[in-house]
């Protein structure tokens, strides 16, 4: 038989009295209050919270204080095997209040974190760093340059998260703080992407609302064809705005300015690391860049391409093809060919202030890191056994 919703009218019940509570007199609590002694206990419990609330979080009226940043702009970890790149580091804080001292005994709580171009090549460096100090975070890469295999390794650790989205589109997320990597950094791929305009403005909308620290990852290409050597931070630089490369220094100087929009209208808290010339393990085979052309030319036994007369120098001013051809295959040709149109003459950063600031020099050098990068880049061209010194 179906079941029905059957009326049963409003019919007034009988109310037992017993069954609600009768209303308290007012001076009942204050009666309460005064027996037993439970007024000094209450004088002791506000004591006390006054005490702990004084003496061991900071007060609210303190003046505002940088935030505690325990990884500086420069971002580059010093101690690692891998190569980090040169960089001249810039960095703009607005004062924050501190958010309070975390009471003894109580472990610190990894941050929150968001890489965009995480699973690139320098990206994936970081991202390493930033797993092994206790942070989580979510790898945003639409894989253009990046690959999924620079982050296999994090696969299954419940603090590492890959999302394939490309930064050109809109993304919302709740992190502390926002590393903007992704765009393609090899001059053969960079001419054809607007990531860093469209990208850096959707990563800075969304840092400006979720309120997390950004860091931009720059270049050394927006000194262009520089005037000044070494290049300072303050040097603007001499760049053609309508030049094959335009895309990319001119876009990562509106990158910057962009973010310095941010920083001076909105508060955002930023950070700018302008990246020379790098190498290492991770790097695409056939990323274009000088150094992976010719450990993969090398590797492979064909010719070295110099493109010019070669003459031009990049912060690894050492990168030449003897020492190459010394480390890899002595016995390597050289195939010079037309150099590509504004290619800057030299770059070379000083670095007094990464050094005064931030306690931050280059520590690998060359003989040092090359044979890291050849070991990675042996591997994955002929499959050999992982050599014990390739860093990951
Ligand atoms: O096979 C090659 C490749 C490059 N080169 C030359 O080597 C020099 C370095 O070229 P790369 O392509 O490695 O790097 P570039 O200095 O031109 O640009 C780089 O600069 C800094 C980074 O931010 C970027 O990753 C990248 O744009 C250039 O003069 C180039 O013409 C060769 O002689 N042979």
């Amino acid at each position: 038989m179906a079941s029905g919703l059957v009326f049963r009218g409003h019919e007034a019940q009988p109310v037992n009295d017993a069954d609600f509570p009768k209303p308290q007199k007012p001076w009942f609590f204050l009666r309460y209050i005064l027996r037993e002694q439970r007024l000094h206990f209450l004088f002791l419990g506000v004591l006390l919270a006054s005490v702990f609330f004084f003496f061991l979080l900071p007060s609210s009226s303190s003046p505002p204080v940088r935030a505690h940043d325990p990884f500086p702009a420069s971002f580059l970890a010093r101690d690692d095997l891998t190569l980090w790149p040169t960089t001249n580091t810039r960095s703009y804080d607005v004062a924050v209040h501190s958010v309070g001292k975390i009471p003894l005994g109580i472990k610190r709580k990894g941050l929150r974190v968001v890489v965009t171009g995480g699973a690139g090549f320098v990206g994936s460096h970081l991202v390493d760093r930033l797993i092994s100090r206790g942070d989580s975070v979510i790898v945003v890469d639409n894989f253009f340059t990046g690959r999924k295999e620079n982050v296999m390794h994090h696969f299954g650790n419940p603090n590492f998260e890959l999302l394939r989205h490309d930064v050109v589109e809109p993304l919302l997320l709740e992190v502390d703080q926002i590393y903007h990597l992704a765009c393609p950094a090899s001059p053969v791929h960079y001419k054809f992407n607007p990531t860093n305009v469209v990208g850096t403005l959707n990563m800075l909308g969304l840092a400006k609302r979720i309120g997390a620290r950004f860091l931009l990852t720059s270049t050394s290409e927006v000194y262009g064809d520089p005037l000044q050597h070494p290049q300072k931070e303050t040097y603007w630089g001499n760049v053609n705005p309508i030049g094959v490369r335009s895309c990319y220094d001119e876009g990562k100087r509106t990158a910057e300015t962009l973010a310095m929009d941010y920083h001076r209208g909105a508060g955002v808290e930023v950070r700018i690391a302008r990246i020379f010339n790098t190498y290492g393990p991770r790097m695409c085979l056939d990323d274009g860049r000088v150094v992976s052309n010719f450990v993969a030319q090398a590797l492979r036994k064909e010719a070295l391409t110099v493109y010019g007369d070669g003459k031009q120098t990049r912060s690894f001013q050492y990168v030449s093809d003897l020492v190459v051809q010394e480390t890899i295959d002595p016995e390597a040709k050289i195939e010079y060919r037309p150099n590509t149109e504004d290619d800057p003459h030299k770059r070379k950063p000083d670095i007094t202030r990464a050094k005064e600031l931030l306690g931050w020099e280059p520590k690998v050098d060359l003989r040092k890191g090359l044979p890291l990068m050849v070991s990675d880049f042996r591997q994955r061209i002929f499959g050999d056994q992982k050599e014990g010194a390739t860093s990951t």
